[in-house]
């Protein structure tokens, strides 16, 4: 077995004693001494007018893991939904693991940016807050969300680095409007920035991650940070297109599962948590079931990247080097 391997079977061997057979709400353990369900529902590009039924659907069958964000314009709906769920003692709040993340055009308005989400979800806490993007764009320019200059490049605000946000966010445990701290899209580059000037750890890095992109070098320096890896777009986004792929088809077929059910399970097997996003109710009750993968599977799905190299699905154009490698 060559090395990288080796060292990557090491890295996730506790995680597959802990869970053996993985479940939608498992819980996998953060550095603050809480849990986050290992299956979360995404939220990002379901339409306004769609949400609040999924959202309620999903949480009707079982999903308790919720993942928002302001930049998604649609927290009201999702508010909406909770409201009704939770008026109707479908769950208690205590049972629901929300997530939301700062705006970029929010960095030197970490708590309004807060309290804007907060106030959309219709809480008074969330169980994460995650910087979306280490990148802070004007607050001033000439869009709220997505300022742009005439030449359509990404309106930046270079007076505060990542670092200073990030040191914002350390404010926001005190006041009890935030359960845990988290970045999102941190490259090792950017959290060897940030970790030498913090006072509270991230409790997770939520990253793009699917078999065309595996990210083991964050995967791994995050593991033996202490930072709890949470992965999005696992079927690679719109489309679903590593539903089509062979390998996760043939794996599939071994354990008589959807291709859906080893794309999410593959992360659960890391120690990672994963977020799927569906609208079609179907679909959203089809991506609960997750399975157990040995390690012959995972080695197959590893050699995905390693014979057609890495494919990125979601990379904006801030026009800043994020540090990753498949983008050097
Ligand atoms: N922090 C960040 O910057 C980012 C965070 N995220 C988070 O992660 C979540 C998930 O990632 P996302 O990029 O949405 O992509 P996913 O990999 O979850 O794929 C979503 C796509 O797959 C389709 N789909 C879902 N389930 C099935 C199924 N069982 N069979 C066939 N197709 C299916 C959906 O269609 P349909 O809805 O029509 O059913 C949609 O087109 C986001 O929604 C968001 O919450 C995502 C990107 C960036
Ligand atoms: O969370 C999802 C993604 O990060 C999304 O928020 C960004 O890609 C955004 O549309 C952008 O263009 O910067």
């Amino acid at each position: 077995m060559n090395p990288a391997l080796s060292k990557f079977m090491l890295a996730r061997t506790p995680e597959r004693i802990l869970h053996p057979t993985p479940t939608m709400n498992t819980p996998l353990p953060l550095n603050t001494g809480a849990t986050i369900p290992a299956l979360g529902l995404g939220t990002w590009q379901s339409e306004p007018g769609q949400v609040k039924a999924t959202v309620i659907h999903a949480i009707e069958s079982g999903y308790r893991h919720i993942d928002c964000a302001f930049c998604y314009q649609n927290e009201d709906e999702v508010g909406e939904a909770l409201k009704e769920v939770l008026a109707k003692k479908v769950v208690n709040r205590e049972e629901l693991f929300i997530t939301t993340k700062l705006w970029c055009t929010f960095h030197t308005r970490v708590e309004e940016g807060l309290d804007k989400s907060l106030k959309a979800l219709g809480l008074d806490y969330v169980d994460l807050f995650l910087v979306h993007w280490p990148v802070p764009m004007n607050p001033k320019g000439n869009h709220p969300l997505f300022p742009k200059f005439p030449d359509g490049s990404r309106d930046l605000d270079k007076s505060i680095t990542h670092v200073d946000t990030w040191k914002s966010m350390e404010k926001l445990p005190e006041t009890g409007k935030v359960k845990a701290i988290g970045v999102a899209n941190y490259s090792v580059k950017f959290l060897e920035e940030l970790l030498p000037n913090t006072t509270i750890t991230p409790a997770v890095n939520q990253i793009e991650n699917h078999p065309y992109l595996p990210q083991q070098e964050i995967v791994d320096f995050c593991k033996g940070k202490g930072i709890h890896i949470t992965a999005y777009s696992p079927l690679g986004s719109t489309g679903s297109p590593l539903m089509k792929e062979e390998v996760v088809i043939e794996v599939a077929k071994k354990h008589s599962v959807e291709p859906g059910a080893v794309l999410l399970s593959y992360h659960v097997a890391r120690g990672s948590s994963v977020l799927v996003k569906s609208v079609t109710p179907a679909r959203i009750e089809s991506n609960r079931k997750l399975t157990s993968l040995d390690d012959d599977d995972m080695e197959k799905l590893e050699g995905i990247s390693k014979a057609k190299g890495f494919t990125r699905f979601v990379y904006p154009q801030f026009g800043v080097n994020l540090g990753f490698p498949d983008k050097q």
